[in-house]
């Protein structure tokens, strides 16, 4: 390995020998060094590639010294690139344009001719300098997408049933372990807070958390979230980006809806996971990753590797444990508890504290299928506390139909006021209770739905 340093080092100049000697000097310890005496290559340079430091002439055309050209130059410079540090080089020593220079956003400036010593100093400073900034740059892009993941609330897990006690067992042995672990479980089981408190109970808590919901990554943007991009590597990659993998270096990675992965994509987290390095797009500098992984779905991936619509290869390398979350109907025991959990959360989130469940209610909560699972009954909770004109909460309060095999509206009446009735409910029902989820299908803002809701009496 070479110890020069990892930069790139643009020259630009329209004197052959200026070009000559910068790069003998510079080339000595610096990995790419470019030079250039045509300042019409300035565009397709810039577009091509990004240097660390860009040497600019202050006057380019013969007999030209005002430095006007050199302005010109370095304004197009940092149009193309606002964030381009970049050393003025005049033969002339002209202070003021120099002076008006910096004031364009030139980092420095040399006069001409400098000793070699000088030139070699102040290109390293300036390449120290425009690699800090990056990496604080950096470390922001990241901060950001920590303090996203770390926002997101994580509740207490609630149960009482004998058939999630092998879950928490689990959760239990595999935390102390490195082990890649895969959760598997219905839509809205909890498998996103078990993923979560196998991280709380291992000794990585201190570290990251980073969830990514391959579900909503396009095929486009999977290898730029999950490895990180440099700056210009795509067209819209204005900036340095390190991945999810990068950001849970040490800490654990959750892969939530692994089942929705293309085999292309199975084909690139696969790879990533045998070597445990990754890459960022555009760059070539290879990073070796201590991430814990836990992945989810879903989707019964063991009929998909049957199907070949996921590698078995990499089911294999994901699921060294297995947790499967059951049903929230295949254990009932926990829907109370979990509804006057959420009956305490929501009461306090809308200031009424003082709602109740009567037995009635609980019996029809338990005697519902809850195809939504917990979710489903976190939204039905919140919906009948803002809905409820009593502090006692009556099965009428919740609308727990169970599907209908159709998505329609199963009417003959042509009275628009029923249709609407019927359309509400149906669209409840169909977003599992989320009245968000509802209006929009509906088309309806919020407080519509709720209007139409109270004049409906649903
Ligand atoms: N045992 C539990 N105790 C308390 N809250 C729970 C429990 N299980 C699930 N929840 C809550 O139910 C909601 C859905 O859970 P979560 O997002 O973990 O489910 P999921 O299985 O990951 O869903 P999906 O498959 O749709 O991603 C969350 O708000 C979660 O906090």
């Amino acid at each position: 390995m070479s110890n020069k340093i990892d930069g790139k080092i643009l020259v630009l100049d329209d004197d052959q020998g200026v070009l000559y000697t910068a790069k003998m000097i510079l080339k000595q310890h610096f990995e790419t060094v470019v030079t250039e005496g045509d300042p019409k290559k300035l565009d397709f340079l810039l577009n091509q590639d990004k240097y660390d430091v860009i040497v600019l002439d202050m006057n380019f055309s013969y007999g030209l010294t005002s430095g006007k050209e050199g302005i010109k130059l370095l304004k197009k410079v940092l149009e193309i690139d606002p964030e381009a540090h970049v050393l003025m080089n005049t033969a002339y020593g002209d202070i003021e344009i120099a002076v008006e220079a910096m004031k364009e956003g030139a980092v420095d400036f040399l006069v001409k001719p400098w000793p070699k010593e000088k030139l070699l100093a102040t290109v390293k400073a300036i390449f120290d300098l425009s690699r800090s900034k990056k990496e604080v740059k950096d470390l922001r892009a990241g901060q950001k997408i920590v303090l996203n993941d770390q926002q997101r609330k994580y509740g207490e897990i609630i149960s009482s049933s004998p058939t999630m006690k092998p879950v928490f067992a689990a959760i239990d042995k595999v935390a102390q372990t490195d082990a890649n672990v895969l959760i598997l479980g219905e839509n809205g089981t909890g498998k996103d807070l078990i993923a979560n408190a196998i991280h709380k109970k291992s000794p990585r808590t201190e570290e990251n958390f980073i969830k990514v919901d391959l579900g909503a990554i396009s095929e486009t943007l999977f290898e730029s979230e999950l490895f990180g991009h440099v700056k210009g590597a795509f067209t819209d990659a204005r900036e340095d980006k390190p991945g999810r993998f990068e950001l849970a270096n040490n800490g654990t990675l959750f892969l939530d809806e692994i089942g929705n992965l293309s085999l292309p994509m199975q084909a690139k987290l696969l790879t990533t996971l045998q070597f445990m390095q990754v890459t960022r797009v555009g760059s070539n500098k290879v990073m070796h990753l201590n991430t814990r992984l836990i992945c989810a779905t879903n989707m019964p991936i063991k009929e998909m590797v049957g199907d070949n619509e996921f590698r078995q290869d990499l089911l294999y390398r994901i699921n060294t444990v297995e947790i499967h979350i059951p049903p929230l109907r295949e254990r009932r025991e926990d829907i109370e508890p979990l509804a006057r959990h959420f009956l305490k959360v929501y009461g306090k989130k809308y200031g009424k504290e003082k709602m109740r469940l009567n037995e009635t209610t609980v019996t029809k909560l338990k005697a519902y299928s809850w195809p939504g699972n917990v979710r489903e009954l976190q939204h039905a909770i919140e919906r009948a506390i803002i809905m409820a004109n009593s502090h006692l909460l009556a099965p009428e309060d919740f609308l727990l139909l169970e599907r209908p095999d159709q998505n329609v509206i199963a009417s003959d009446t042509y009275n628009i006021e029923d249709m609407e009735k019927q359309a509400i409910q149906n669209a409840i029902r169909n977003a599992e209770g989320n009245l968000t989820k509802a209006a929009k299908t509906l088309g309806l803002g919020r407080s519509t739905l709720y209007r139409k809701m109270t004049k409906y009496k649903l």
